[in-house]
């Protein structure tokens, strides 16, 4: 059931805790009160995402309530003139998977064998892994019921599992353009049938986790009506989890300390018989972990906390994405969906069409099509690479990825019709970290300083600067000839090296693709912080990180399907530890 007073939990004892109830904390409760004699609680931060309508309508992506976000501000970022940019992370049931860009992509094959390399564990491969994506995937129709074919290869899909995707249920004026853009400038531009399937450069139509007109979350899934009501699953919203507690000899870590007032209090506890499995997320894992005086001793000490136990990756590694804006002002007859939010009326009649038949301009993420490419041998020399030296997993993966959209992508655009590409850096080398806030003493719940890095490296600037030069040469294919008008702001005028670096510094953002900050790395590594087997390192019994914290690196895609996979395979190493 779900709960929303801890006072009305039946038990202060579970066999497992999952701390986090978004897409590795999900996962987990499902999978595991499959079992019926298995009981699970589950404490997450975040309210319930019943009544979180924004939530539920796949284009209003964009105008997601601050109150279903942690609102996290990352600390000035050198890279970008020292600018302090947003940082989202989802705070309610479903956790990021309730408000992200429900993008469904899978990685590379060479992703996750690195993966299998860097961990020393061949179940991480892609080929182990094709069974946690077909338990994850429920490949769905799209919304408008629109013939598919051409559009995706069904053979890499999935019809079996638990969260939906689809293809775009509502038909842009943009797509044709696109694929014909394509068509013209060839190479990068090549159109590739399914992303999905482990090799993905090329231009092709994007799948997002959309369920018909609804988003699919991993609430909205995994702890579904049919699963929630399991009378071994418990899930209490509005629970802070401060630390985890040292319960028995040694290292031993089965208790879980939480509130639901951070302000007043009072701290509850609650222990686990089996296993405490953290599923917080890339910042809500370390900074409980750092609470908990596990992480680097040293840093501890500096900050006031008795360190217990010194794993000093904690926190450490954080890898993300980052994002550039750019638009474009299409001529003022362009059909594109920027009146939806322009116009009272206009999102007036796409709000009835989406509840009276489920169909409309609503059923879809702002973005249609995407492309993920890579920068040649000689083009990466030119950017300062050595010979032989590639930031991607393998020959088969992105640096770079745009992301095409048939308008602005904001909850407000401007008066004028537009075309978005987002550049994406998929392959970013820059690495940070997330600390603890102790100004004026510690406080669990103050948000921790979360510092991506961003463009710290000479590699991240450049192949930035070359992401916006090929979103400049798709719009300038013969097919947008009478129909892009002109770049907005500096991007007009930003044609050197020097000014397209100068506009990526000062417009990016987060992709919100962190990963990294509780790392996998092989049984007896002297850096990470958990074993393959996502059981943490440093002597911890009783404790499991299944979130998407623990990638070494980042997937050269989205992370919401790989993290998925992470915690599919997670549930069953738990269940073959505890024969379940
Ligand atoms: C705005 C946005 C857009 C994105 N777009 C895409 C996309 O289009 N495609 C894609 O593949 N990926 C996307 N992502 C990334 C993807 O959603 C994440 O990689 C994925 O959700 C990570 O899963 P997780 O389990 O690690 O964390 P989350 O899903 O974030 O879950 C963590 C949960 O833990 C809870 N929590 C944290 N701290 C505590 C605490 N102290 N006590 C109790 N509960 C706590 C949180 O409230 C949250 O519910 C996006 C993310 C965001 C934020």
């Amino acid at each position: 059931a779900l709960y929303k007073n801890a006072a009305d939990l039946p038990n202060v004892s579970y066999d497992f805790i999952v701390v986090g109830g978004g897409v590795g904390g999900s996962v987990l409760a499902n999978r595991l009160t499959e079992n019926p004699s298995t009981n699970v609680l589950v404490l997450e931060g975040g309210p319930s995402n019943e009544d979180a309508f924004e939530t539920k309508v796949p284009f209003f992506v964009t105008r997601i309530p601050a109150q279903y976000t942690w609102n996290y501000t990352t600390t000035p970022q050198v890279g970008m003139h020292n600018a302090e940019v947003p940082f989202a992370r989802g705070f309610v049931l479903g956790g990021s998977s309730s408000i992200n860009g429900m993008f469904y992509t899978r990685g590379s094959s060479d992703d996750f064998d690195r993966y299998a390399e860097v961990t020393g564990d061949s179940g991480w491969s892609w080929n182990n892994v094709q069974t946690y994506f077909a338990k994850n995937e429920k490949w769905t129709p799209p919304a408008d019921g629109h013939d598919t074919t051409g559009q995706y290869d069904p053979s890499v899909h999935s019809t079996t599992g638990i969260n939906s995707y689809s293809l775009s249920g509502h038909h842009q004026a943009l797509d044709p353009l696109v694929f014909q853009a394509g068509q013209e400038l060839g190479g990068i531009f090549d159109f590739k049938l399914d992303y999905n399937d482990g090799t993905p450069l090329g231009l092709g139509w994007l799948q997002a986790a959309i369920n018909g007109s609804h988003r699919s979350s991993a609430a909205t899934s995994y702890l579904g009506p049919q699963f929630i009501s399991r009378p071994n699953l418990h899930v209490l919203v509005n629970a802070r989890v401060s630390r985890i507690l040292q319960t028995g000899a040694g290292s031993t870590f089965q208790g879980v300390e939480y509130t639901q007032d951070i302000n007043n209090g009072p701290l509850r506890s609650v222990s686990a018989t089996k296993e405490v499995l953290l599923a917080a997320g890339v910042i809500g894992t370390p900074q409980i972990l750092l609470n908990s005086g596990i992480g680097d001793s040293s840093y501890l000490s500096s900050v006031g906390i008795p360190p217990l136990v010194n794993l000093p990756s904690v926190g450490r590694n954080l890898t993300d994405q980052p994002t550039t804006g750019c638009l474009w002002n299409v001529r003022a007859d362009a059909d594109t969906f920027d009146p939806v939010f322009q116009e009272q009326n206009v999102l007036d009649d796409a709000m009835d069409e989406w509840n009276e038949d489920g169909t409309g301009p609503l059923v879809v993420t702002p973005i249609g099509e995407v492309v993920f490419f890579r920068l040649n041998e000689t083009e990466r020399a030119n950017l300062g690479l050595p010979a032989g030296v590639d930031t991607a997993a393998g020959p088969n993966t992105p640096h770079l990825e745009l992301a095409i959209g048939n308008g602005f992508v904001s909850p407000a655009p401007p008066p004028g019709r537009w075309l978005t590409i987002s550049t994406n850096l998929v392959s970013a080398t820059s690495r940070g970290s997330v600390t603890l806030d102790t100004t004026g003493g510690f406080n669990a719940f103050r948000a921790p300083h979360i510092d991506p890095a961003f463009y710290t490296t000479d590699w991240d600037i450049k192949a930035m600067r070359e992401a916006v030069k090929a979103a400049k040469r798709f719009v300038s294919a013969p097919v947008f000839q009478n129909y892009v008008v002109e770049a907005l702001g500096t991007l007009a005028t930003a044609e050197t090296d020097e000014e397209i670096e100068e506009y990526v510094r000062s417009n990016s953002g987060t992709t919100a693709h962190p990963v990294g900050t509780a790392s996998m790395s092989p049984k007896g590594a002297q850096w990470g912080v958990v074993d393959p087997d996502l059981k943490m390192k440093g002597g911890i019994k009783g404790v499991r990180i299944v979130d998407a914290s623990v990638f070494p690196y980042n997937p050269s895609m989205h992370t919401m399907a790989p993290t998925y996979v992470i915690a599919e395979r997670g549930a069953d190493l738990i269940k073959d530890t505890w024969n379940l």
